[in-house]
C-alpha cells in the first residue's frame, strides 16, 4: 500500500515560561527554571488511502499536538509531514497549501468549534465558497446537500448552534469539514462528549462517510473499544513517544508492549480471554521532567537496567512495530 500520509521524525516543543509567582519565586531563591515539554518526540509512521488508524494513550501523551500538527494547525518543531508526497510541513507552496486543505479536523466539542454567532448554511459554507468549490448563488444548495449527507434535514440550514442538541452539533461539524471536499479526516475525541447513543450513530456516520467518499481517518480516542471497532490499525503513544503501531487485531490479541498491555488490561473485553479490570500502575511523570531510556520503565513490571539508560530503538517485525527493549533482540 502506497502512503496518504507519512510522518518523519515530527516533534513538537512547547517551551514552559515562568508564571509571576514562580519567578518571584526565583527570586527569592527557589530553584526554577525555564523548561520545555516533548509534547510530541520524534514521531514516524505511515498511513495508507482509506486506512482508519487510531492514536491512543493517557491523557497528555501528545495526541492532539500530533493530530493539530497533521492538520496544519500548529507549526512542528522538528521532521517532515508529507501528503500524497508532497512536502506540508510549512504549506509555504501553493500546492501544499492545496493538499493541506485536503485534510481536515474535526473536534471534541461542537459547542466551542461553531461560531454562536453564525447560521448553520454559513458556518458550513463559508470555506466552500472561499476556495471556490462553489458560487455565492450555489451555496444554499451545496449547503442542503451536505446536511443530507451528514443526515440532518435541510431546515437545520437556518438554525444558531445552541438550538441544536449534542450530536446534531457534531454532525454540523463534520458537515462543515466536509464542505471543503477532504480527503482526510482527523477525529480528535470528536464523539467523547456525546451521550453514549448518539456516540454509535456518529460512529456509524464515519463508517458510512468513509465507504460513500473514500475517506481516510485518524482517529484520536482514549476509548479503546471505539478504536477497536472502528481502525484498521492503531497507534499507541506514551509520554510523547510511539511505542507501538500494529493492526488492530494484533495490537488487541497480543500487544508486545508492556505499556500497550497495561492499556488493554484497563478495558473489560468479554469473549476474548481478557475479561480483568488494572488500572495503569502508578502516575503518569511530568512531561517537563520525564524519565531517563524508555519514559515507561517507572511503571513497567518487566523493566530490566537498560530501560533507564537506553532509548529504545523502533523494531518491526511483520507490520507489528515497538519501541521495547524486549523486542530489540537483547535484554531489558
Ligand atoms: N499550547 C501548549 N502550551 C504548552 N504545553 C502544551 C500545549 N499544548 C499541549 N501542551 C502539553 O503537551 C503535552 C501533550 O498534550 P496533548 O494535549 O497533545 O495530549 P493529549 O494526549 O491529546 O491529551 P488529552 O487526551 O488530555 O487531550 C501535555 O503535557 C500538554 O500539557
Amino acid at each position: 500500500m502506497t502512503a496518504m500520509l507519512e510522518l518523519d521524525g515530527v516533534s513538537r516543543r512547547f517551551e514552559k515560561k515562568l508564571d509571576g509567582v514562580e519567578r518571584f519565586a526565583r527570586r527569592l531563591g527557589a530553584d526554577l527554571k525555564e523548561t520545555c515539554v516533548n509534547a510530541v518526540d520524534s514521531a514516524s509512521f505511515s498511513i495508507a488511502r482509506g486506512e482508519v488508524v487510531g492514536l491512543v494513550g493517557e491523557s497528555g501523551c501528545g495526541k492532539s499536538t500530533l493530530g493539530r500538527m497533521v492538520a496544519g494547525l500548529l507549526p512542528v518543531s522538528d521532521g517532515t509531514i508529507r501528503f500524497e508526497g508532497t512536502d506540508v510541513t510549512d504549506a509555504k507552496s501553493a500546492q501544499a497549501r492545496d493538499k493541506r486543505l485536503r485534510i481536515q479536523m474535526i473536534f471534541q466539542d461542537p459547542m466551542s468549534s461553531l461560531n454562536p454567532r453564525m447560521k448553520v448554511a454559513d458556518i458550513v459554507g463559508e470555506a466552500a465558497v472561499y476556495h471556490g468549490l462553489t458560487t455565492r448563488a450555489g451555496v444554499t444548495g451545496y449547503v442542503d446537500a451536505l446536511l443530507a449527507k451528514v443526515g440532518l434535514d435541510p431546515a437545520f440550514a437556518h438554525r444558531y448552534p445552541h438550538q441544536m442538541s449534542g450530536g446534531q452539533r457534531q454532525r454540523i461539524g463534520i458537515a462543515r469539514a466536509l464542505a471543503v471536499q477532504p480527503e482526510f479526516l482527523i477525529c480528535d475525541e470528536s464523539i467523547a462528549a456525546l451521550d453514549v447513543s448518539i456516540q454509535a450513530q456518529v460512529i456509524n456516520l464515519f463508517q458510512d462517510l468513509r465507504r460513500e467518499l473514500d475517506l481516510t481517518y485518524l482517529f484520536i480516542s482514549h476509548d479503546l473499544g471505539v478504536v477497536e471497532h472502528i481502525a484498521d490499525r492503531v497507534v499507541v503513544m506514551y509520554l510523547g513517544r510511539v511505542v507501538e503501531i500494529a493492526p488492530t487485531e494484533a495490537l488487541f490479541d497480543a500487544p508486545r508492549h508492556p505499556y500497550t498491555q497495561a492499556l488493554l488490561d484497563q478495558v473489560p473485553r468479554l469473549g476474548a480471554g481478557r475479561q480483568t479490570f488494572r488500572t495503569v500502575k502508578g502516575e503518569i511523570p511530568s512531561p517537563l521532567n520525564p524519565p531517563p531510556g524508555c519514559h515507561f520503565h517507572p511503571r513497567c513490571p518487566m523493566a530490566g537496567p537498560r530501560c533507564s539508560r537506553e532509548v529504545p530503538r523502533t523494531i518491526s517485525q511483520g507490520g507489528h512495530t515497538t519501541a521495547c527493549h524486549l523486542h530489540d533482540g537483547g535484554t531489558a
